[in-house]
């Protein structure tokens, strides 16, 4: 005979399960206007999923690591979920007042239990954050190999910023967040599944009801999930945004200073802060409301629960113990499901901060490099008819068809006006950049066959504003060279007419050089980098308007130095016309083209636009004597 209670309960699921399917009814029918988004969701969620394969896929070197992490995470979630099964135990034997054998043995078990929960759930921990920290400096280490080989163009294209932020935020976080969301993924799995069997087993009605709060939370969680993913991307942008300003107006405080920028950068910084407040607050209201819709479900399901469990008891289906053991699992049962639906979600968003770990992973630089290593090169450099733009302004061509030969072991000097595009020509020959059109041959060869490491030993450059870097002046001349020895760098110094100034200095060679080398001159800086360029014993040499800043006796004795022993090809880039006279080969470059080419005398004598560079360097020459004459 089916009684009251029954009945009641039998309603109170019906009524569930009706309010579940309305649900599901109504975001169905809503579906219609979704359509579209729904198909973009789709899509990312796809890619999403194909990401968290790949990061998973990351974490093989650490499965020891991970295996033992997830034995110790079964072990601590078994042995918790019979500790609400042994208090039930407990509190009917105290209500009884009999079996005290039985109250002491569940004592005991609980004891134990709780002992094996806490063990498994530290080590688990211990065991995570080691699997975590080695992932984190894995990614790290790929991503900064990665970024170092792209050509300069990217370097350009993409904000600094932006990249330190992916470097040193996205990588953790992607760990992190993986890590975690799956550890979680599991301890509630094998827990909500355990728990499931011990409620069945104590009141299937029961079990019903709570498992209904599935597809509510389904629902909810649907609506916030989407919402909140596009919010948190949109938020790492900007607090990238925010980050690349600060970095810039703080490694130009110098260039703000002096143009008296800072208010200027100050709201541009507070504008940037403003949009990330913006978004952190909508990011935040959003999970406010999703935190209050799924308390107000989970709530609502309990009262239903406690309601109906009264008749269960009352027909002897339950005994007291049974009822607290199952309210118990009950209440972790809510969080479990809720932590269910939204952990895959989790999962998916957390691989956010890895699509752009990945994009960078994944960048292959324009210029891959090849394995060729002659033990014999003589340096004979070919631009066979170049045609260039950066790639920040692809619409104006630098250079046009432009061609040029530079013979082994002569001095080719490059002159035009400014803007007419030297200073690129050394830039391509060092690989910095790819020409759209034409080649730039080595020895015959492309500069991309060559190794790496073997090209940019044999090409080197000189600067017109060198890059010092912080560390020693032996540091900075044995750069990219470990096993480069101090008589070999003190040889180079020489040449570079740099040793008696270092040897001046109180630490000699050791001496630290500042932040980008600012404890040194200007010309010292450049004799450093001359000194860098020449301890590599160059084949193709460049020298882009290094005369500028060096005195007229440092002058000599680098010219000196390099016409001593073999001499490298040498192309030397000179606004001062007074230094290019002397080459073996002048080539005049003017709007990106070769305008002009031959021996001093000979371009003297066409009387072309090297005569009227060279007579509008003497008037100006004569101009400024007259100057310091009448000063
Ligand atoms: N990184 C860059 N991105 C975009 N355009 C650039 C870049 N570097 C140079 N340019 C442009 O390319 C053109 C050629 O510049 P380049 O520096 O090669 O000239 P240059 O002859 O060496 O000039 P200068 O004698 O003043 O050093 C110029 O119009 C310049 O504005």
């Amino acid at each position: 005979m089916v009684g009251w209670g029954d009945f009641r309960t039998a309603v109170t699921c019906t009524v569930a399960a009706v309010v579940g399917a309305l649900f599901w009814g109504l975001r169905a029918a809503a579906g219609g206007a979704w359509e579209k988004e729904k198909k973009e969701e789709k899509e990312e969620k796809q890619r999403s999923r194909e990401l968290l394969v790949r990061v998973l896929r990351l974490y093989k070197p650490d499965a020891v690591l991970l295996l033992g992490a997830f034995s110790f995470l079964l072990l601590s979630v078994l042995c918790g979920m019979f500790i609400p099964f042994y208090t039930g135990k407990v509190i009917d034997s105290l209500r009884t007042g009999q079996h005290e054998q039985e109250f002491l043995s569940a004592i005991l078990f609980i004891s134990l239990y709780s002992l094996g929960s806490s063990l498994g759930a530290g080590c688990r921990g211990g065991l995570f954050l080691c699997v975590i920290a080695s992932f984190t400096r894995r990614v790290k280490l790929r991503l900064f190999g990665s970024l170092a080989n792209q050509e300069i163009g990217f370097f350009e294209a993409v904000k600094t910023g932006q990249l330190t932020t992916c470097l040193s935020d996205d990588t953790t976080l992607m760990s992190r967040t993986v890590a975690l969301n799956i550890n979680v993924l599991l301890r509630t799995l094998i827990l909500t599944l355990g728990m499931v069997v011990l409620m069945l087993s104590l009141s299937w009605r029961l079990t019903l009801m709570v498992l209904l709060e599935a597809p509510i939370t389904g629902v909810i969680q649907q609506l916030y999930q989407s919402r909140h993913q596009r919010l948190s991307e949109e938020l790492r942008d900007s607090v990238a945004r925010a980050n690349a300003a600060a970095n810039e107006a703080v490694s130009g405080a110098w260039l703000v200073r002096s143009f008296h920028a800072e208010r200027g950068e100050a709201r541009r910084y507070g504008d940037l802060l403003m949009d990330t407040h913006r978004l952190k607050t909508s990011r935040d209201t959003v999970r406010a409301l999703y935190l209050l819709a799924r308390r107000f479900s989970g709530v609502s399901l309990q009262v239903a629960v406690l309601l109906c469990s009264r008749q269960v008891v009352q027909r002897g289906h339950m005994t007291t113990g049974s009822l607290l053991t199952f309210l118990i699992y009950q209440g972790e049962m809510g969080d479990n499901i809720r932590t269910l639906i939204s952990i895959v979600g989790n999962l998916l968003t957390s691989v956010g901060a890895a699509k752009k770990v990945f994009e960078y992973l994944d960048r292959k630089p324009q210029c891959t490099m090849g394995t060729l290593a002659p033990d014999q090169l003589s340096g004979h450099v070919t631009f066979d008819h170049v045609t260039f733009s950066y790639p920040c302004q692809p619409e104006k061509q630098v250079l046009q068809d432009f061609s040029l030969d530079l013979r082994p072991g002569k001095v080719t000097a490059l002159v035009g006006p400014s803007g007419g595009g030297k200073t690129t020509c050394a830039s391509l020959l060092q690989t910095l950049y790819q020409p759209q059109r034409g080649q730039i041959l080595l020895d015959g060869q492309t500069l991309c066959s060559y190794q790496h490491h073997y090209l940019h030993k044999k090409v080197t450059v000189v600067s017109q504003e060198p890059e010092i870097l912080s560390g020693s002046i032996r540091d900075n001349i044995a750069y990219g060279l470990p096993d480069c020895s101090l008589d070999d760098i003190q040889e180079a110094a020489r040449k570079a007419n740099a040793h008696n100034f270092i040897s001046q200095l109180k630490k000699g060679y050791d001496t630290e050089v500042g932040e980008r080398g600012g404890q040194l001159s200007k010309s010292e800086k450049q004799r450093v980098a001359i000194a860098r360029a020449l301890v590599r014993h160059p084949r193709v040499l460049i020298l882009d308007e290094v005369t500028s800043s060096l005195d007229t006796d440092s002058e000599i004795k680098v010219q000196q130095a390099l016409s001593s022993g073999p001499a490298p090809t040498l192309l030397v880039i000179a606004h001062s016309l007074r230094t290019v006279q002397n080459a073996d080969h002048i080539v005049v470059i003017g709007q990106g083209r070769v305008q002009e080419q031959g021996s001093h005398q000979q371009l003297m004598a066409a009387r072309g636009s090297y005569y009227n560079l060279w007579e509008k360097h003497q008037s100006s020459s004569v101009a400024a004597a007259g100057h310091h004459g009448d000063c």
